[in-house]
């Protein structure tokens, strides 16, 4: 059993360096699993440098980015989200109100999933994040990098949740088998600069918790993302160079019975350029049935939520946030 505190309130996230936990040796491993276990009972974000995605991949799926919303609205628009049985595509302006019944967000997005079979019975039945990937037709050579940052940053959430399964003292292999099939979800987001003559700021991503297992998070030099912490007090995540920003999911506060935090986080472009990010969502399979973690709940801990799987908890925060406009068109 591990018993539980509640969080102290953090006015700065750590830097984790992550190279320790490709070590050969466990006790190393076991280090960086110590270092994430603190972190994920408080406030649940941190940076991880030295993770072994090589920066000029990160810094060319930027470019690419920059170029996919440079597009045409028509070309954009050919490809939106409502036309992909799975939601995967282009998230047009003010599409999603993350905070929900807050207004709409300042940002735009594309969003691409696990490369899987069409026959797929999880694709065949229109599953929500389950192939269906829209791609523009006007930009040759951006699915294939794309495809060579998702295997890159999928790989890494694989290291990630053995270490985080350490970390819960659980086998190190614990996560393995539910992210053979995942939803795992790569995001481009574009917050424009405000509008000239905003009376307030608009917020780019309204408060929000992440829905699945982990976030890993690219962002570039601009800045704008916050997270809360247990004061409610938010602090900035600012960019560094060569880290991804990585934080637990709904998901995971679930599973650990609201041991590890998945945190409320928003993001403001205040700024005169524009922002680019690129989070990477891994939530697992979505028949996957998460409930209370053996070591997290006990007698005097019993589990503070019913199991639910991973495909019925995403459907509902999609519902959530989308609105009727996530139906496809
Ligand atoms: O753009 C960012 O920095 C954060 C985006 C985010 O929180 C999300 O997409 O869930
Ligand atoms: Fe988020």
């Amino acid at each position: 059993m591990i018993p539980y505190t509640p969080p102290a309130t953090a006015r700065t996230l750590p830097v984790i360096d992550f190279a320790d936990a490709f070590s050969p040796e466990k006790a190393r491993r076991e280090a960086v699993a110590w270092e994430i276990h603190k972190i994920s009972r408080d406030v649940g974000f941190f940076y991880i440098v030295n993770h072994g995605v090589p920066q000029a991949l990160v810094d060319s799926q930027f470019d690419w980015a920059r170029r996919f919303f440079a597009l045409p609205q028509a070309g954009k628009s050919a490809i939106d989200m409502r036309r992909s049985p799975s939601g995967y595509g282009y998230e047009r302006m003010g599409a999603q109100a993350l905070d929900e019944g807050s207004p709409a967000d300042l940002k735009e997005g594309f969003q691409f999933g696990f490369d899987i079979a069409p026959d797929h019975p999880y694709v065949q039945r229109g599953l929500l994040r389950y192939g269906h990937n829209l791609w523009p037709a006007e930009l040759p050579g951006f699915e294939a990098h794309s495809r060579r940052y998702y295997d890159a940053l999928r790989a890494l959430s694989h290291r990630l949740l053995s270490v985080i399964a350490l970390s819960l003292q659980l086998e190190e292999d614990f996560f393995e088998p539910i992210l053979q099939t995942p939803i795992a979800t790569q995001r481009m987001l574009h917050y424009p600069p405000q509008p000239q003559g905003a009376q307030d700021n608009r917020i780019g991503a309204g408060a929000h918790t992440d829905w699945g297992l982990v976030t890993l998070l690219a962002q570039d030099d601009i800045g704008g993302l916050e997270v809360r912490n247990a004061d409610g007090e938010w602090i900035r995540a600012a960019p560094i160079r060569g880290s991804f920003v990585v934080n637990i999911g709904d998901l995971l506060q679930r599973w650990s019975n609201d041991l590890y935090h998945s945190n409320f986080h928003r993001v403001l472009n205040g700024g005169t350029a524009p922002r680019y990010s690129l989070p990477f969502f891994q939530d697992g399979d979505q028949a996957c049935t998460v409930a209370c973690l053996p070591g997290c709940c006990s007698a005097a801990r019993p589990a503070r939520y019913a199991p639910c799987t991973i495909g019925d908890y995403l459907d509902m925060k999609v519902r959530e946030t989308f609105g009727a406009a996530s139906a496809p068109a």
